[in-house]
């Protein structure tokens, strides 16, 4: 059958939008319907990933566009989005997938978001710590933030990129300075810390992973990881060599996999993973659903520090309540001092790299 010369025009319409010149955001009339679909009050949330060609953000689109909670959701990247929209988009889930090239298209990346996810920045290397990214990654997510601070202000940010410790004070001092800044709508990811702890100490316990919660408090590096392993639950106990072991064992987990990746990056399915578990959290809070509680490095007052890793109730409008500490016994005393020695600082060099 010869195709009519509305379905020849229909066909060069889809073939545009699947082959644009300049990443274009022309619409294929097939868009055109999604977007409609979208803008016509499906259940759900607009969701932006920023880094979303990485390593993380790859699974972690993938991971989103299965989510039930989201409507929309936007890749963003300074490469390969193109690639990687088309890819995902040709799922057969509910959420309409759009993407974004280059910082020109930011603004438009942003624009109407309920939640930003940034996992963008470069990873570690063997020998490095989280602290050697400082120099790439706080101008990376200096620029992110403010245009989050100018296209959806009042967006929850889960903050992925490292040093998580001074990346989120960053994040802070940009939103303080735009005058955009509610200290319940930026949270600092540290719930990979927690997916390894449950991980590890259901194996020493011999538990199915699900049944375990471990709360890990502190920060995203090294000594900061504080693992409050007297309130693990099901209440249980452990020997002072398994306390050890699984301290240092939760405190390393992104070395072990930065040196079993061998120069090819850091930790990414795992924290795909862990970044929709936490993402998905916050979409059940702003959602409205009551007792959704998830650690989080957040604007805090239970320590003297302005900002800490501990259990945070997640609601409408974010981190709404941080919960304390709970008792810690001498371990863990001892940890949390060494923990706020190395915070402090690390959230200062954050501070100072916007006033400076
Ligand atoms: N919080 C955590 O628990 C945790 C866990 C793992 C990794 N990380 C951190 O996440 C970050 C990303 O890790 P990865 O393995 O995905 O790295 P990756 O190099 O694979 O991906 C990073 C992506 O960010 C993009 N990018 C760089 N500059 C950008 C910019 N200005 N705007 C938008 N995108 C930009 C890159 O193009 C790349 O696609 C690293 O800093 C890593 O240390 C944090
Ligand atoms: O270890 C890293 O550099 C990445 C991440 O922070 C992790 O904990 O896996």
């Amino acid at each position: 059958m010869q195709p009519t010369s509305e379905a020849n025009q229909r066909i060069a319409r889809i073939s545009a939008h699947l082959h644009p010149p300049n990443f274009q955001m022309e619409e294929s009339p097939g868009l055109r319907r999604a977007n409609c679909r979208a803008k016509g009050g499906a259940p759900g949330f607009k969701v932006a990933i920023l880094g979303a060609s990485g390593g993380i953000g790859q699974p972690l689109a993938l991971l989103m566009k299965i989510n039930p909670l989201v409507s929309v959701l936007h890749l963003y990247d300074v490469v390969n989005t193109p690639g990687v929209t088309a890819d995902i988009s040709h799922m057969d889930t509910g959420a309409v997938v759009r993407g974004f090239l280059g910082q020109q298209q930011l603004e438009e990346a942003l624009a109407g978001m309920d939640l930003v996810i940034i996992p963008a920045g470069v990873p570690r290397k063997p020998g490095m710590t989280r602290d050697d990214l400082f120099n790439i990654n706080a101008g990376i997510v200096r620029t992110l933030c403010e245009g989050i601070a100018k296209s959806c202000p009042k967006a929850i940010v889960n903050l992925i990129s490292n040093p998580v410790n001074s990346t989120v004070p960053i994040a802070a001092e940009v939103f303080k300075r735009t005058g955009t800044y509610d200290p319940k709508r930026l949270l600092g990811v540290t719930m990979l810390d927690v997916v390894r702890a449950n991980t590890f100490v259901a194996e020493v316990l011999g538990l199915d992973p699900r049944e375990v919660d471990v709360p890990v408090v502190g920060g995203h590096a090294g000594v900061t990881i504080l693992p409050l392993l007297s309130q693990v639950k099901p209440p249980c106990s452990f020997t002072p060599q398994e306390i050890d072991y699984l301290t240092s064992r939760i405190q390393n987990g992104g070395t072990e996999v930065v040196e079993a990746k061998a120069g090819a990056g850091s930790a990414t399915l795992s924290m795909a993973y862990a970044a929709v578990k936490f993402a998905d959290a916050c979409l059940r809070g702003m959602r409205g659903d009551a007792g959704i509680v998830e650690c989080a490095f957040v604007s805090s007052q239970v320590t003297e520090l302005p900002f800490f890793a501990s259990k945070v109730r997640l609601g409408r409008t974010g981190a709404e309540e941080v919960l304390p500490l709970g008792p810690l016994n001498e371990y863990e005393r001892v940890g949390l001092e060494k923990a706020k020695k190395e915070l402090a600082e690390s959230i200062q060099k954050g501070v100072s790299f916007i006033k400076k």
